[in-house]
């Protein structure tokens, strides 16, 4: 095993409302190695949302300790994020958006023009740079924050339910996308609430306990990552055994 990109130890967290400690999280422990897409699932308020807090160095937990690259993660600089809603800034262009994220990673000005539109490339809007994000649909939007999240490189990649407010048919075009979004260096850790999207994208699925979230199954998922098309993928016995797997796990948990 390689340096980690992200090692949790003995991490737990609380929040402090009206004067109560609630505890959000752990306590737990967790390494992510480079190349590996982890999908956490948990019931709702389990601290998967606090979890991707801690590792983007937002929150500092309450006990223990969170490196990222070796070190305490700085926010903004070693992780990119994906939220739910794509948070984009409507008064650019697509292509704006994208550049302006280039330009907040310190990329030269005079590289911003193809950087842009190899990220448009990436996430198949080529076509789309001049509009102004009103006029692109919801998961063509999604898209766009993909690539800017993807501009400064980062070795990291936190995505926190970004496909929750989908139709289901860009649901699964979408999550046939962001599959292939780990190489060799980089990683993603994924929060989801659906069993199946775990699985179809996971390398590797952690499902945490009810609150205060602790690691409750630590389950590889080893379907091929390439050469598969994704219903066959989706519609093979592995993929039911492990979707029982988890979904068994999840409703243990809710219990
Ligand atoms: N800023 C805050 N102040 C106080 N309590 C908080 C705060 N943020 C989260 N919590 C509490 O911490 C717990 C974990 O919240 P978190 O958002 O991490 O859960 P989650 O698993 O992401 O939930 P969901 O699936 O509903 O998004 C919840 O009980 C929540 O109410």
């Amino acid at each position: 095993m390689g340096e980690p990109l992200v090692e949790l130890t003995g991490v737990a967290h609380s929040y402090r409302a009206n004067r109560v400690d609630v505890p959000a999280l752990g306590p737990l422990d967790l390494r992510v190695e480079p190349g590996e897409f982890l999908v956490v699932v948990g019931p709702s308020g389990s601290g998967k949302s606090t979890l991707l807090r801690l590792v983007s160095g937002f929150e500092r937990p309450t006990t223990g300790a969170v490196e990222v690259l070796g070190g305490p993660p700085v926010p903004g600089r070693d992780v990119g994020t994906v939220f739910q809603q794509p948070r984009l800034f409507p008064w650019q262009s697509v292509a704006g958006n994208i550049t302006t994220a280039l330009r907040w990673a310190g990329v030269p000005g005079a590289d911003r023009p193809q950087r842009t539109r190899g990220l448009l490339a990436q996430v198949g809007l080529v076509e789309l740079g001049r509009r102004r994000t009103w006029e692109i649909s919801g998961g063509q939007q999604q898209r766009v924050a993909i690539a800017r999240a993807l501009a400064a490189r980062p070795r990291l990649l936190l995505m926190d339910e970004p496909f929750a407010a989908l139709d289901a048919l860009t649901r699964e075009r979408l999550q046939e996308d962001v599959r292939s979004l780990t190489d060799g260096e980089r990683a993603v850790v994924f929060v989801t609430h659906s069993v199946d999207e775990a699985v179809f994208l996971a390398s590797r699925v952690v499902v945490l306990s009810d609150r205060p979230g602790r690691v409750a199954l630590d389950l590889p998922v080893p379907l091929p990552r390439s050469g598969v098309p994704a219903d066959e993928l989706r519609g093979s016995a592995e993929f039911a055994a492990l979707r029982g797997e988890v979904a068994g796990a999840v409703r243990a948990v809710a219990a």
